[in-house]
């Protein structure tokens, strides 16, 4: 082994987990088990923040629509919660890895005696060649009175993971290639931007939300991850998570996608 241990945050999306039509995408969840597996082997240290509770769920039950009322989206994030698990483990122990779940809540990070016991399991699963699978504990997050249990999203709890575990990069899987000077789903004449070193206005105002069926934050929440990496002297890659392999290219030192930070 030639290399430094590298550790490394993997987030994936539900546009990349869920296909257009409701179904999960087995092929992705499938070439990303793969990847993370072989990664691992080869030494690096992995932690996957997986979205996609909501999306198995609406799949599991065969519903098209995401309900409006929160307790429905919660049941069905603790039924798709457990479904996704299911597909990852089998999936990583087809390739002789084992994974771990990890959900939090925003407070779980935020007060210091829980941040550190988590912290400590994640270290210790690391040490072990285990990989890590965080999502947020939808069923539980509610902000209500001064509880704030909610992360705005998945991209915005990768980046917490990334910084608070003091990861060398955060990779974020999404439905697009890269960030665009407007949405590429709206405008024709979109065009990439391949390195951001610094969060200019300009830049923030080319991100908006999503425009797909099944994602949430968009590039919104996106661009708020890269600035919490940033300003940790951290660096973010978002790319397209249609083939995970692509992660083998990232490691290999190619450029792919944007890359935020210096
Ligand atoms: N400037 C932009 N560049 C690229 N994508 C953008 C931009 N602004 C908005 N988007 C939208 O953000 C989407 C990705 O976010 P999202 O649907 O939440 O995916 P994920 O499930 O991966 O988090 C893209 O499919 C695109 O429609
Ligand atoms: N915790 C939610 C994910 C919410 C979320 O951030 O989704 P996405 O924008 O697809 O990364 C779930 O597992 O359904």
């Amino acid at each position: 082994m030639t290399h430094k241990i590298q550790k490394v945050v993997v987030k994936i999306g539900t546009s990349s987990l869920v296909l257009p039509n409701g179904k999960i995408n087995l092929r992705t969840i499938d070439q990303l088990s793969f990847t993370l597996a072989t990664l691992n082997n080869q030494g690096y240290q992995l932690i996957l923040v997986s979205s996609g509770a909501i999306g198995v769920g609406l799949a599991s039950l065969g519903l098209k629509e995401r309900p409006a009322a929160i307790e429905e989206q919660q049941a069905l994030a603790s039924i798709g919660q457990a479904a996704l698990m299911r597909i990852y483990s089998q999936r990583f122990l087809d390739y002789q890895t084992h994974v771990a779940q990890l959900l939090l809540t925003r407070d779980v990070l935020a007060y210091p005696v829980s941040r550190q016991h988590t912290l400590n399991t994640i270290t210790t699963l690391l040490k072990q060649n285990v990989i890590p699978i965080v999502n947020e504990n939808d069923p539980v997050s509610v902000d209500e009175l001064d509880h704030h249990t909610t992360f705005s999203d998945n991209d915005e709890l990768s980046s917490q993971v990334a910084v608070a575990i003091d990861a060398d990069r955060l990779i974020i899987l999404s439905d697009i290639d890269a960030l665009y000077d407007k949405d590429p789903h709206k405008f024709s004449d979109a065009k990439i931007i391949n390195r951001v070193p610094i969060l200019t206005p300009e830049i923030k105002s080319a991100a908006s939300g999503s425009s797909t069926r099944f994602g949430t934050g968009g590039m919104v929440t996106k661009l708020r991850a890269a600035a919490t990496m940033m300003k940790a002297g951290k660096q973010m890659i978002l790319c397209n998570g249609r083939d995970p392999k692509i992660l083998f290219d990232i490691f290999d030192g190619q450029t792919i996608g944007t890359c935020f930070g210096k």
